[in-house]
């Protein structure tokens, strides 16, 4: 556990970076930081590592107070991840990766084999080791960052916007081997971040900062989202966080219908009937039922009734969720994003159970009361 207790920095111009802040970060869980630009979270990070001393206030790591501590040895006891990874240029990835082994003395091979390790545990080729970190892409150097920061097994990790400058879907492929390394490895994170779809994805619990470096609120995500303490939480959250709290309502429970998926080697005519009146879209499945397409009603209209379905000019499938574990905000993008307007929900192999409608999803959302604060994970990893 760390607790910041009555934290106050000022910098030397008279900047107040952080104001009496009281915040309690749980061990073994994520606990994200958010807030506006220059509200003080990069110093309240830096606190717990003395890059940066508090004016007033105490800072305790599992009941020691950080002043008692010598601050090499207390950096070398908790991992620390940058934006763009700060790796040393002229050392190779093993090396980056071993540096504070070999700061605590650590004999060669012993390094180099923990550099293997992590490297396998980040999700790294081992066949990169002797590479130079600008012959990694930024999501590869992030990951190098991650393991270096592990390298010495330290309970604490702090993380400032590491995922900041890499491309949305290397971002979300980090965040998601974050999640992943977080279930099996259990550190105390601290995480610094813009961005509130980050925040709730992966953080166990989110502390937003206001200007001035005020804490507004610290709660679960799917509290905050559910319970703005006041405007300017509701406001950073955004507009959109009903949509967001869907991420915390599974996408079991809706009602899925089988009625409208047909086999590829279905006849038009059989198709016919199955339609029956007003359904303007059918789902075409393979032989292992995974989706291949859309067929419209208004398309194969003109088609012969001995015609297959599978040979008619079929409209991509689009997105799909995976019933037993994604959210209704997964289902709903996918239903979005479909041409047809409606989502496909899929086992975990692929395998088609049955489409929803927009109007039906409509009515599932519908149903999730404002008061429904599930304590639940967020289901799936899908924001
Ligand atoms: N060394 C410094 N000297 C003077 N002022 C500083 C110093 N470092 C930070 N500040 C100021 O302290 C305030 C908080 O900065 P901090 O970097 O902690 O905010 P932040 O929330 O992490 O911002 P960002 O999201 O932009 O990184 C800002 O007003 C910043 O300009």
């Amino acid at each position: 556990m760390i607790t910041f207790d009555g934290v106050t920095k000022r910098y030397p111009d008279g900047t107040v970076a952080v104001d009496q802040l009281d915040l309690e970060i749980p061990a073994g869980r994520t606990t994200v930081l958010v807030g506006p630009s220059g509200c003080g979270k990069t110093t309240s990070l830096r606190m717990i590592n003395r890059m940066v001393e508090p004016n007033s206030g105490q800072i305790r790591v599992d009941g020691r107070d950080v002043r008692e501590q010598d601050p090499a040895e207390l950096r070398r006891s908790i991992g620390y991840v940058i934006q763009q990874a700060g790796l040393f240029p002229h050392r190779t990835v093993a090396d980056n990766i071993a540096t504070v082994p070999y700061l605590l003395g650590w004999d060669r091979r012993r390094a180099r084999r923990r550099s293997q390790e992590l490297m396998e545990l980040v999700g790294l080729d081992p066949d990169q080791a002797g590479r130079y970190p600008h012959q990694l892409s930024g999501g590869q150097q992030q990951r190098v960052g991650v393991a270096r920061a592990l390298a010495a097994d330290p309970p604490v990790l702090l993380m400032d916007e590491p995922f900041s400058a890499v491309d949305p879907v290397v971002r979300a492929s980090l965040q998601d081997e974050l999640l992943r390394l977080q279930q099996e490895l259990h550190k105390t994170i601290v995480f610094v971040t813009h961005d509130i779809d980050e925040a709730v994805k992966i953080g166990d619990t989110i502390a937003v900062f206001r200007p001035g470096g005020r804490l507004a609120q610290a709660a679960a995500p799917e509290r905050l989202l559910a319970e703005p303490a006041d405007d300017f939480v509701e406001g950073f959250i955004g507009f959109d966080r009903g949509v967001r709290r869907l991420s915390f309502f599974p996408a079991r429970a809706l009602p899925l219908r089988g009625d409208v998926v047909l086999a590829a080697d279905t006849p038009v005519a059989a198709a016919r009937t199955a339609a029956g009146a007003g359904e303007p879209w059918l789902l075409v499945v393979d032989a292992q039922r995974r989706p291949r397409g859309w067929v419209s009603t208004e398309l194969f209209a003109g088609a012969g009734a001995g015609t297959l379905l599978g040979d008619l000019p079929l409209v991509g499938f689009g997105h799909v969720f995976t019933v037993e574990e994604d959210s209704l905000r997964a289902a709903l993008d996918a239903a979005v994003l479909s041409p047809a307007g409606r989502a496909v929900g899929v086992t975990r192999d692929g395998t088609v159970v049955g489409v929803v409608a927009q109007s039906e999803l409509g009515e599932a959302i519908w149903s999730v009361g404002t008061d429904d604060v599930p304590d639940a994970e967020p289901v799936g990893q899908d924001g």
